[in-house]
């Protein structure tokens, strides 16, 4: 995400700016690299691209060479940082001396540099504006952060000159992986073999050889997606045990790759420990999970299999209470032209953003039906809440003595979030932090 710095004199109206910027509510965000404490910072979410906006200000008040310095520094520091600049000058005061000091050293900086001149509040000041020409800068912004004039032309050209997240926006054109993991043999070649809708030649191995796992570009509706197939274990004769750990090694390897990991399950075998385990990776790496299970033509059945099998299914994984279950065989088709469209779900909720005021309405009310602890006589505080990153979906809440916030709490705040916002497939990250 790109990186706006608001500098300025003391009390030229940055803390003012901010807040217009951002709106009513104000989100915090954490664990930004290189931005330290002490400032403030946001991420605006309100506009077609969303940012990071800093405010820089807050100097104690001290002698004005002191300040030079420390002006300096500041501008220094957003520079560094910053991926466009909004140099706030007072309208009212005039030019100072010391805007042209820090005038001159963004200029050197080869960033993107807005001058804005605050506090011309109508179109009276307007002529005010005319001494700032005089440091030789293409263009001046004259707004009112108090009364938002001029304030959205100012973000119309800011937003244009952001540079677009290089990595997210390919990222975000890019294909969603999906690995296919499972036990040798439970039928993931021809599960992939259904999904490509062609038999996909595998390499004639002998027994106990292995393969890389193979990739083989995907498009479903309109999205591209890439199966990274980890069968690669011979399946003609007996798997040995060896053999069989190395699968996991593969089913690993795959989904370190994967947004989206199916795992399949042999209907006819049940779930196996090596199930468990490779299911548990893709859950502690933070991948969204479908569970498949296979083979259920295998299975003679009535109307209460499938019931029941779901059941020992959710007692098996009870760390993947939230993954979907498709039963289906590879072998006749049967409902394997639903896993795409699973798949496709699933990975739309992975990729998903709550905004803020929607998640501090959950947290609200999660904590009103439902107090925190107490922790050393006093009860925790919780105040608000924010999503810090997708895939997987994960959320910062802010309070008071969090460290007394024990598992069963924080279990029942991922429900209720679970609850108000779905992420079918996803797990949910849940952090705490205290507030400064
Ligand atoms: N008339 C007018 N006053 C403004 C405007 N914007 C800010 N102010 C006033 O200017 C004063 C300083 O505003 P702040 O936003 O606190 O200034 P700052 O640059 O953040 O100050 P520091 O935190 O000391 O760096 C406040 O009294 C504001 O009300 C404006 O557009 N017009
Ligand atoms: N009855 C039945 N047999 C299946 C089904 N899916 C696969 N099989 C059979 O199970 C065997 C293994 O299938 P594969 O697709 O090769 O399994 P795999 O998981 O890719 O195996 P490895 O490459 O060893 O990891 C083959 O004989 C398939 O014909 C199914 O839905 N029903």
């Amino acid at each position: 995400m790109s990186v706006v710095a608001i500098v300025g004199r003391p009390n030229v109206g940055k803390s003012t700016l901010f807040n217009r910027i951002i709106g009513q509510r104000r989100a915090i965000v954490e664990d930004v690299p290189g931005v330290t404490r002490d400032r403030n910072y946001a991420e605006v979410t309100r506009y077609s691209t969303p940012f990071i906006l800093i405010d820089t200000g807050g100097f104690e008040p001290i002698s004005e060479d002191r300040l030079l310095v420390q002006m300096r520094e500041q501008s220094q520091l957003a520079v560094e940082e910053a991926d466009v600049i909004l140099m706030v000058m007072d309208g009212r005061e005039g030019l100072t001396p010391s805007d042209v000091e820090v005038v001159s050293g963004l200029r050197r900086a080869g960033k993107p540099v807005f001058y804005v001149i605050n506090k011309v509040d109508g179109p009276k000041q307007d002529a005010e504006t005319v001494d700032f020409y005089s440091l030789g800068v293409d263009k001046v912004h004259a707004i009112s952060a108090e009364h938002g004039r001029g304030v959205s032309d100012l973000m119309d050209e800011v937003l244009a000159v952001l540079p677009h997240d290089e990595l997210a926006a390919e990222e975000e054109a890019s294909e969603v992986r999906l690995a296919v993991i499972g036990r040798p043999n439970v039928g993931k070649s021809s599960l992939v073999n259904r999904l490509l809708g062609y038999e996909r030649v595998v390499a004639n191995a002998t027994a106990g050889t292995t393969r890389d796992s193979i990739d083989s570009p995907l498009e479903y509706n309109d999205q591209r997606y890439v199966l990274i197939d980890t069968a690669g274990i011979r399946r003609k004769g007996k798997v040995s045990q060896k053999l069989e750990k190395f699968s996991v090694v593969q089913a690993l390897k795959g989904m370190d790759r994967a947004h989206v990991v199916l795992v399949v399950i042999d209907a006819s075998e049940g779930v196996t420990e090596q199930d468990l385990t490779v299911a548990g990776y893709a859950y502690e790496k933070g991948r969204a999970v479908i569970l498949v299970v296979n083979k259920w033509d295998l299975i003679v059945k009535d109307h209460k299999t499938m019931g029941q099998y779901t059941a020992d299914l959710r007692d098996s994984f009870k760390f993947l209470p939230f993954a979907p279950v498709l039963f289906v065989s590879a072998l006749s088709g049967q409902r394997t032209n639903r896993i795409m469209g699973m798949v496709e779900k699933v990975a739309a909720e992975f990729n998903r953003r709550i905004p803020t005021p929607e998640l501090n309405r959950v947290l609200k009310e999660a904590t009103i039906s439902h107090a925190p602890p107490m922790s050393q006589g006093k009860r925790v505080k919780l105040f608000y809440i924010t999503q810090t990153a997708v895939r997987p979906p994960t959320f910062v809440a802010f309070g008071n003595r969090t460290q007394g916030i024990h598992f069963s709490y924080h279990r029942y705040l991922v429900n209720q979030l679970r609850e108000a916002f779905g992420f079918e497939g996803c797990p949910i990250r849940l952090f705490f932090k205290d507030r400064e």
